[in-house]
């Protein structure tokens, strides 16, 4: 089943916790009816549900740690599957989180054409997920998780973007600007890919 997808558009989005992912994949969504996959929502979904599985990922969640890798590869290649039919391309949010993680997922499913790389400085983000902390009810938006998310962005997911950006396929985008002026830049990386 995942020849349906094997020549799909694939737009891999990656960026510090709290840096913009979310906000400027929704209005992706809304201007190029893209197919939008939070691996973060993901498994929040399968913590809500209750499942045993669930119960372990909330409490690697909430400690800011990375769930195994096989196990966020299965959903996503799951929920891009269920949406074959339907999608003009693919936005995989949040998602390599280490360089393995990318090297996996194009074994079982395919390559990227577009990497965005939503940029802001930490400061800037821990000020943002502490502001959204108020009302997210995420269990990880709290001071101490924020920092922990951090500090593995930094070890673990900054190197995704120096491998991929070997490749050409980056595009990054200073997410310190008011949200419509990130998304006109956002705008031009997608547009190049047509
Ligand atoms: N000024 C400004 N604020 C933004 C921008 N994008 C997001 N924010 C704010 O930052 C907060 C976090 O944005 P999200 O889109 O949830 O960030 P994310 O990268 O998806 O974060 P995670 O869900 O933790 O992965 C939001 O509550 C927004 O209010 C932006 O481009 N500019
Ligand atoms: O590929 C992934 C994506 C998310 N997570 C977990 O889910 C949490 C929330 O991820 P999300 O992308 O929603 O938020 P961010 O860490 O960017 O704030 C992370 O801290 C990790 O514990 C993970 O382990 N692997
Ligand atoms: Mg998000």
């Amino acid at each position: 089943m995942a020849d349906k997808i094997k020549n799909a558009k694939i737009v891999f989005v990656v960026g510090g916790p709290g840096s913009g992912k979310g906000t400027q994949c929704e209005k992706i969504v809304a201007k190029y009816g893209y197919t939008h996959l939070s691996s973060g929502d993901l498994l929040r979904a399968e913590v809500a549900s209750g499942s045993e599985r669930g119960k372990q990922l909330q409490a690697i969640m909430q400690k800011g740690e990375l769930v195994p890798l096989d196990t966020v590869l299965d959903m996503i290649k799951d929920a891009m599957i269920a949406k074959a039919d339907v999608s003009k391309g693919y936005l995989i949010d949040g998602y390599p989180r280490e360089v393995k993680q990318g090297e996996e997922f194009e074994k079982k499913i395919g390559a990227p054409a577009l990497l965005l790389y939503i940029d802001a400085k930490g400061e800037t983000m821990v000020k943002r997920l502490m502001k959204r902390g108020e009302t997210s009810g995420r269990a990880d938006d709290n001071e101490e998780t924020i920092k922990k998310r951090l500090d593995l962005y930094y070890k673990a997911t900054e190197p995704v973007i120096a491998f991929y950006e070997q490749r050409g396929i980056v595009r990054k985008i200073n997410s310190e600007l008011p949200v419509d002026e990130v998304f006109a830049i956002v705008e031009k990386a997608i547009d190049e890919l047509k």
